[in-house]
C-alpha cells in the first residue's frame, strides 16, 4: 500500500506524457467566465428549439467566436484550459464541472451535477459520461497518492441507480493496493441523500520511459 508515495515532478516517471504545469494566473481574471458562457452554450444548443432567424445569429456568432480564437491555437501543455486548478473541472470543456473538496494521499473527493448537456434520456444523465467523471477522479487520486501519471488499463462502472440532471452529487475514492505499476483504484458517487448512484473500479497503469 505504501509503495512509490513519494511525490515527483520527474518527467521521467510519466512515460511519453508532456510536462504539464498549472496555468499562470489561474487562466486571468476571464478565462472562467469564456469556459462557462461555454457549458452553457452546450447546454442551451441542445435543450432549446429557437426559430430559423435565431439559430443563423447563433450560427454566425459562433463561426465569429471560434475566428477570434483560431489563431491561438498552441501545443497539447501550453493551452489555458485544463491546467487552471481553481476552476470547475480545471478549466477544460470535455471535464464536468466539478469541484474538488478533498485532495490528499487518503483519497478524493469531488461535487457537482450532471447538466443538461449531460443527458441522456427520461430526465437521466447520459451512461457515457459517467466513465469520464470517474477515469478523471481516479487520475487525480492516484497523482493525489505520489504515482506518476498513469493510463486506465480498464474501468468497470457499476450503475447503481438512475443518474438525475442539475442535482448535487458527490464523488469519492482512493487507492486499494499497489502492485509494481499498477494501481488498483476504487470510487463511489452518492447524491445529498447518500443514496448510491454508481461505483466503479479501475486500474491505473504507470507507464514505461517515453511510452505512449
Ligand atoms: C494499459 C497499457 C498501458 C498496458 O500496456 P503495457 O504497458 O504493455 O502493460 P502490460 O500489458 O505489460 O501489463 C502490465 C500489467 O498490467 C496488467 N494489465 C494490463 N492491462 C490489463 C487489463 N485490462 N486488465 C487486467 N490487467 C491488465 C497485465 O496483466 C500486467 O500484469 P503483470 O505485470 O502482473 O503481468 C496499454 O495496453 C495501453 O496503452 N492501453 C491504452 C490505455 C488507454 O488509452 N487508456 C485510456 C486513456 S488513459
Ligand atoms: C496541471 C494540469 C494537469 C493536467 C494533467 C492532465 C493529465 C492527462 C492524463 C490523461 C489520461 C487519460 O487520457 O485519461
Amino acid at each position: 500500500m505504501s509503495e512509490q508515495r513519494e511525490k515527483t515532478d520527474d518527467y521521467d516517471h510519466h512515460g511519453g506524457f508532456p510536462v504539464y504545469k498549472a496555468a499562470e494566473d489561474g487562466g486571468g481574471p476571464d478565462f472562467g467566465r469564456l469556459i462557462e458562457a461555454l457549458r452553457t452554450v452546450q447546454d442551451l444548443a441542445v435543450s432549446t428549439a429557437p426559430p430559423a432567424d435565431v439559430v443563423k445569429r447563433a450560427a454566425d456568432q459562433a463561426e465569429a467566436l471560434a475566428a477570434l480564437l483560431e489563431p491561438h491555437r498552441v501545443p497539447e501543455g501550453a493551452q489555458i484550459g485544463g491546467r487552471c486548478m481553481n476552476l470547475p473541472g480545471r478549466g477544460s470543456l470535455l471535464m464536468l464541472p466539478w469541484t474538488i473538496e478533498k485532495f490528499d494521499d487518503t483519497g478524493v473527493r469531488s461535487t457537482g451535477v450532471f447538466r443538461r448537456f449531460h443527458l441522456g434520456g427520461n430526465g437521466a444523465a447520459h451512461g457515457g459520461t459517467l466513465p469520464l467523471v470517474f477515469d478523471d477522479l481516479f487520475g487525480m487520486i492516484t497523482h493525489a497518492y505520489g504515482r506518476p501519471i498513469s493510463r486506465t488499463a480498464y474501468l468497470h462502472v457499476n450503475y447503481r441507480s438512475v443518474t438525475p440532471i442539475n442535482r448535487k452529487l458527490v464523488i469519492e475514492g482512493q487507492v486499494d493496493r499497489v502492485e509494481g505499476r499498477k494501481t488498483f483504484v476504487s470510487a463511489r458517487m452518492v447524491d445529498e441523500n447518500g443514496v448510491l448512484v454508481a461505483d466503479c473500479e479501475a486500474l491505473m497503469l504507470v507507464l514505461l520511459p517515453g511510452q505512449p
